[in-house]
């Protein structure tokens, strides 16, 4: 099939690349003239496992082009699919200005009959007030699909080209059975829906995941309380086939450009049609909070004082293998930091440029190096589960830090990994251990 993506976000890129190496012929499209010149250059502009070399491949094969001539794109493709951001307005809906105006690009640029595809996470009722726009910008033919993504950052080539299913919303039987044919190499889950379920799908999938990580991270905050071990209540847990293993790991909330925003654009889209969705909000207040968890352990062993005391942070990215920030909760808990007179030495293996931006000069000193960032800290936070702080030698560590003081925000390490070293070692919903495992402490 000839494809035309729009938008090379996460999103667009990696599916483009993806029904590339599938044999079609892709062109991505984006107006930001600066990524569509690195694409060209051979660069990728985000940090994804696997794409750069996968999307050399299929450009030196013919199949694969970037362009900001949209336009040409939709003339020269039978498939247009909308991959356009959605992000989060102030009141939590979701922002649809790129999507409405990639659409009546889209429409004006149509030279015939068209199947237009909508990748991006839209609100419930957005693919049929998409398809009357587009109707009043042309009138060639065309049939709207509803394709929800479910690839994860960090994983995304294994997640599109592996998926556990794949979501088709479609009014027209012809063209949900030319989509299903394009997929059909990818996996026998295929789900056709009416295009209203497919839209419900996305975001019903992202609060039920969602509400997982607030539900363990409940359970661990009880378990600090009563001395269990949450990791170990987890696994117990994830044994029965109902409950599952996946999404259960509790640490410092959920981030990203995808929970956060599409929890909050579902209570919106409930709240329209008069409904509270009031498990929902308590899954999103209890991730806002969850973050803080950090800062309460800091004023713990501080003695309530953070004024003046030098903290080093290991990760900001929302989660390892992605150099995105957005809605990090490293973002808050450093801000917090920051606005309390703590001196903040900060470092991620890939996000820390990304991360920069978003502070004023000066604010934070930015590290280079793991080791580096703990020099002469009073305490480290583990803010982000990267495999290189899993390595770390920790006798090496405790000898850097001024204080041997580590708040494992991700439970990255295990008690047997702290024998023979004096860390007071915090962690979530885990027994404390002062001193290495020589005394378990009562919990904060
Ligand atoms: N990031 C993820 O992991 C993920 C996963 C599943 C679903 N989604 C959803 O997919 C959508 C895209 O997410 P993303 O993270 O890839 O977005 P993004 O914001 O990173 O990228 C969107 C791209 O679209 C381009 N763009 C905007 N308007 C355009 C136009 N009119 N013409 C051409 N290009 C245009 C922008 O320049 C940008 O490069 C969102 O709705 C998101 O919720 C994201
Ligand atoms: O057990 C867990 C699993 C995840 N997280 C956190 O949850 C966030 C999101 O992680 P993940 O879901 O792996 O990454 P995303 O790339 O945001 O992917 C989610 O959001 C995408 C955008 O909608 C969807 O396509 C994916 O299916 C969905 O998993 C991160 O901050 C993780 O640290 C936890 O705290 N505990």
């Amino acid at each position: 099939m000839n494809i035309a993506v729009i938008g090379t976000g996460y999103v667009g890129l990696v599916s483009g690349v993806c029904y590339a190496e599938l044999g079609n012929h892709v062109i991505c499209v984006d107006n930001d003239p600066r990524k569509i010149d690195m694409l060209n250059d051979g660069e990728i502009p985000i940090y994804e496992p696997g794409l750069k070399e996968l999307a050399a491949t299929n450009r030196e094969e013919g199949r694969l082009a970037f362009t900001a001539d949209l336009s040409s794109a939709v003339i020269h493709s039978d498939i247009i699919i909308l991959a356009v951001g959605t992000p989060p307005l102030p009141n939590g809906e979701a922002n649809l200005d790129y999507i409405n105006q990639a659409a009546i690009e889209v429409a004006e640029a149509m030279n015939s009959y068209k199947i237009i595809t909508v990748k991006s996470t839209v609100p419930v009722g957005t693919n049929e007030r998409l398809a009357q726009l587009i109707r009043l910008h042309t009138n060639k033919p065309f049939d709207s699909i509803s394709l929800p993504e479910f690839l994860r950052e960090g994983s995304a080539i294994q997640d599109t080209l592996k998926p556990d299913r794949i979501i088709i919303g479609a009014e027209c039987q012809r063209a949900a059975a030319i989509m299903v044919e394009l997929h059909k190499p990818l996996t026998e889950n295929i789900v056709v829906t009416d295009i209203r379920s497919a839209e419900m799908i996305k975001y019903a999938s992202n609060a039920f995941l969602a509400t997982k990580i607030s539900f363990i991270n409940e359970i661990a905050n009880i378990c600090e309380k009563v001395g269990a071990d949450v990791t170990q209540v987890a696994d117990g847990m994830g044994y029965d086939k109902r409950i599952g293993p996946s999404f259960l790991k509790a640490g410092i909330g959920y981030g990203g450009s995808c929970f956060p925003k599409d929890t909050s654009a579902l209570i919106q889209i409930a709240g329209n049609v008069d409904y509270e969705f009031k498990l929902l909000r308590s899954v999103v207040e209890v991730n806002q909070d969850q973050r803080f968890n950090v800062i309460r352990k800091l004023k713990t062993v501080f003695d309530g004082e953070l004024q003046g005391k030098v903290v080093a942070i290991w990760g900001l990215a929302f989660k390892p293998n992605t150099d995105d920030v957005r809605d990090s909760p490293a973002l808050e808990i450093i801000q917090y930091l920051v606005d309390h007179g703590v001196i903040v030495k900060a470092y991620d293996p890939v996000a820390l440029h990304s991360f920069q931006s978003l502070f004023g000069i000066g604010d934070v000193i930015w590290c280079n190096e793991a080791l580096e960032t703990a020099q002469d800290a009073d305490a480290l936070c583990l803010l982000t589960e990267w495999e290189e702080f899993a390595s770390v030698d920790l006798l090496e560590l405790q000898k850097v830090l001024k204080q041997p003081i580590l708040i494992d925000g991700r439970n990255v390490f295990k008690e047997e990994d702290l024998i023979d070293t004096d860390f007071i070692y915090y962690s979530v919903g885990r027994p404390n251990l002062n001193q290495g495992v020589k005394q378990k402490v009562p919990v904060l």
